[in-house]
């Protein structure tokens, strides 16, 4: 695609920024109303950010111009910043974590469900593609060095005998397939003898033609059909490596190799400008700020008496000072703010009447309450709205046509340099300056005290925002080692860990389209797989991909995700890895046993993942049966020690900062088997594996067999899909692979793989039990959101039977 389709595509972009901008600042205006008020509001805001979200990163993958990039990496992060408060907004209203799309929603805006899930942006792992490749290589390094080799196919091994089998059966194949040749020369002979003595009679040519004629009308009858089935969709064509795609995705990386070129210029020029305007601009800037500073500083003498303090460097400097008066203003609007002292009065107001109220009316309040909902303020509205308007006074309606290379602009260069440098210079200036009022202050209050007067003590600078809040600094038990020896450390106790590519999208689920239906029926539905794989995005990619965001959206520690064995609870961990391009830490019991023995071992352990969890930022810390360290009973079969991390879990995850890349993500096939309390404490969000639905099974054999190949008329798909609701996709997938042998792949042409042949290998392995359902579903009922909702829902009840009891018995 060309320079001109990405360039029209972020016009259109910003044009539905600004659409969604407004409707979401209208969404602020309503303040506080029933949640039924705001839920199609949010509803479709989440959808339209999703819309924009996939635009703006198509766009920015693809976009050469370096200075435009610049603003649509802003627009990008906002709007995901914006998607991921908006997904929390729906969380507390719905109180589920699932978010089921509106179908009147999707309708106005002309999507599919699946299109209405968000992409994971693609520059968060193509950003530091060198750096990911290299840590890579070199944990495949370290550990090829201690003897560990990745894991290769394994070669097929047989026995003396097996081998002698598999020989002797080709031999007697062959030796068949030969005499049936055989055979069948001789009776084409014994045939053609037979015809050639008798004359052939022309109802034997009719018969011929006729069986001939049938045949070609059936096969093309047959060739029409598919024709038609494909062309509706009814039918997947055959599965091939589509040329055109391959050709589409080679020009995506051309362009991604001229824009790092571009961005190099642009880097260099950057550099050689801000050299250049230093070298020719910077002694006359440094006199011009002097002396403007030195005058204003006079001026406020003559007219005060007093010599002024200079903000400091983060307070604004110089600069801030000659607009402090506006600050300040600004600054007492937004304290004695008219409509907090109006609150206040009217929060007062109420609590007086409160006093004053009936149980009836006190009763109809809490029922109001429990229903009214209100937006949080946003950390990335202003910026998305902001940069938007930046991309249209500066880029939008530009003409580009004599700038077809998509070569950074000079002009803008120089100006921004100018602007830095200033800035730069201006510092320096009132660093100066700042010193010298200090003499100043002091020759003037010596000459006070010389004079008789009161001489004011010399105030101590206070320092502003001195006083930070800051957390209580770890002592670093590691302080003299380097960042790679500390990695290599745990790379080879086998902490930090390869894991495969997985992408997030290769779940394969089906999204629930009654979701929405069934909430608005007043039932809570059940998830669907594809809602599992939206919410993975939703909790664990999206916000460890960027430190921008990591840093403004709604924290996320920890994340426990539950499900029977084969659900794909490991296949999410490392999609989750792969998406972001995090580090690996296993902490599973079974990893760490053995490793770090003893209290000051596990001290140092702890110590050395968080502290490298930071340093190669982003990183997920992983434990598998995550419901060991909490188990109430440890078998004696148990050898892990697993309750060897069980103070030191919450320490661990409570020490995960806003602005540290790292999530915590626990697994487990029955976190039922914990103390709830101790688990909870450690996870804050629960994300349980459901039963594969129907729609996810029938999507997952169709994708798998088309694939394979395995796809055809002959067999029943949707049987197949019925039969196999009680399995995990890993456990039918595991059946399909030991039946698709090589041998069975060849067979395919002449003999279809049918729904029987498979239902019978699956039924040789373990279902998940009802058993296991009934445990999980009153375990899930237990977790803290679940109950917090089925809390909210009995006392709303309650209240409501409450008044409609008083209101009949005041009849
Ligand atoms: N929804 C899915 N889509 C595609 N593949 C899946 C899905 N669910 C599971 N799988 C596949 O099933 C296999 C088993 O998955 P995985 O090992 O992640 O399961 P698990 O829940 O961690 O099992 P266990 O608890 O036994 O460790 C993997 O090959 C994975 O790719």
């Amino acid at each position: 695609m060309s320079n001109k389709t990405y360039n029209d595509l972020i016009c259109e972009t910003s044009e539905l920024i600004v659409e969604t901008t407004q409707a979401d600042e209208a969404v602020f205006e309503v303040g506080s109303a029933e949640k039924s008020t705001f839920e199609p509001l949010l509803c479709e805001l989440r959808v339209r950010y999703t819309i924009l979200l996939s635009r703006l990163d198509t766009v920015y993958d693809q976009i050469l111009h370096p200075q435009k990039r610049l603003i649509i990496k802003r627009l990008l992060e906002a709007c995901l910043g914006r998607l991921l408060e908006i997904k929390q907004e729906l969380v507390e209203l719905h109180l589920s974590d699932f978010t089921f799309d509106d179908d009147e929603v999707l309708q106005k805006l002309s999507l599919t469900p699946l299109e209405a899930e968000p992409c994971v942006p693609q520059y968060f792992v193509r950003e530091r593609e060198e750096d990911i490749k290299k840590r890579r290589e070199f944990i495949i390094e370290t550990l090829r060095k201690l003897g560990y080799e990745p894991p290769k196919p394994k070669p097929l091994v047989l026995t003396e005998q097996q081998a002698v089998i598999i020989i002797q059966s080709h031999e007697r194949a062959r030796q068949g397939r030969l005499r049936g040749q055989f055979m069948k020369e001789i009776r084409l002979l014994k045939e053609k003898g037979r015809d050639q003595k008798g004359e052939m009679s022309a109802s034997a040519a009719t018969a011929i033609q006729r069986v001939w004629r049938g045949f070609i009308a059936r096969r093309a009858t047959r060739r029409r059909k598919q024709e038609e089935q494909l062309l509706i969709g009814m039918q997947l064509p055959p599965y091939i490596e589509s040329k055109a795609m391959e050709r589409a995705e080679q020009v995506k990386q051309n362009r991604r190799d001229r824009q790092k070129e571009l961005e190099k210029e642009f880097q260099d020029a950057l550099e050689k400008t801000e050299e250049r305007v230093k070298s020719k601009h910077g002694a006359k800037i440094n006199e011009r700020i002097s002396d403007e500073l030195r005058r204003w500083i006079l001026e406020y003498y003559e007219r005060t008496g007093k010599l002024p303090e200079l903000p400091s460097e983060e307070g604004g400097g110089s600069r801030a000072m000659f607009s402090r008066q506006g600050t300040r203003m600004d600054s007492d609007l937004s304290k004695s703010s008219p409509v907090s002292s109006k609150d206040s009065k009217r929060s007062k107001e109420s609590k007086d009447k409160k006093s004053n109220k009936t149980e009836d009316a006190k009763n109809k309040d809490e029922a109001e309450d429990l229903k009214t909902f209100k937006c949080n303020p946003s950390s990335f509205l202003k910026d998305l709205i902001e940069a938007n308007e930046e991309y249209e006074d500066i880029w939008k309606f530009r003409d580009d046509g004599n700038n077809q290379n998509e070569k950074y602009d000079s002009d803008m260069v120089e100006r921004e340099k100018m602007l830095k440098v200033e800035q730069e210079i201006r510092n320096i200036v009132d660093e100066t300056m700042r010193s010298e009022l200090e003499l100043l202050q002091a020759a003037l209050d010596r000459d006070r005290a010389h004079k008789g007067k009161k001489s004011k003590k010399p105030q101590k600078k206070v320092r502003r925002g001195g006083k930070k809040n800051k957390k209580k600094k770890e002592k670093d038990l590691t302080p003299d080692r380097t960042t790679e020896s500390l990695f290599e450390e745990l790379v080879t106790n086998g902490i930090i860990r390869p894991y495969p590519p997985v992408k997030i999208d290769d779940f394969i689920g089906e999204k629930s389209f009654v979701g929405s239906e069934y909430r608005k029926e007043g039932r809570e539905p059940t998830p669907c797989l594809g809602d599992i794989r939206q919410l993975v995005k939703e909790y664990c990619i999206l916000p460890l991909g960027s430190e921008t965001i990591r840093a403004s959206a709604p924290l996320i520690r920890s994340v426990l995700i539950t499900g029977p064995s084969g659900s794909g609870k490991k296949m999410l961990v490392y999609a989750i890895c792969h998406e972001t391009g995090a580090t690996l830490f296993d902490l599973s019991p079974a990893n760490i046993v053995g490793k770090y023995p003893g209290k000051s071992g596990l001290i140092m352990l702890i110590h050395l993942v968080m502290k490298v969890s930071r340093l190669l930022q982003p990183s997920v810390i992983w434990m598998d049966d995550a419901e060991k360290p909490f188990v109430k009973k440890i078998p004696k079969t148990d050898k892990t020690d697993p309750k060897r991390l069980k103070k030191d879990l919450v320490k661990i995850i409570k020490g995960i900062c806003p602005e540290d890349c790292v999530l915590f993500v626990g697994t487990s096939k029955t976190p039922w088997e914990a103390e709830q309390k101790l688990l909870f404490q450690c996870y804050s969000k629960v994300i349980q594996i459901p039963r594969g639905d129907y729609g996810s099974i029938s999507l997952m054999w169709r994708t798998k067999l088309h694939r394979a190949g395995a796809l055809s008329p002959r067999l029943e798909l949707s049987c197949l899909s019925r039969l196999s609701d009680s399995y995990t996709i890993g456990t039918l997938l595991s059946a399909l692979e030991t039946i698709l042998t090589t041998k069975r792949r060849l067979q395919l042409r002449v003999c279809a793989l049918t729904a029987h042949e498979i239902a019978l290998q699956f039924s040789l392995l373990e279902p998940v039990y009802v058993e296991y359902d009934t445990a999980a579903e009153s375990w899930w009922s237990k977790t803290p959101m679940e109950r917090r909702r089925q809390r909210i829902l009995q006392r709303l009840l309650e209240l409501e039977q409450e008044i409609e009891e008083r209101a009949a018995a005041g009849k």
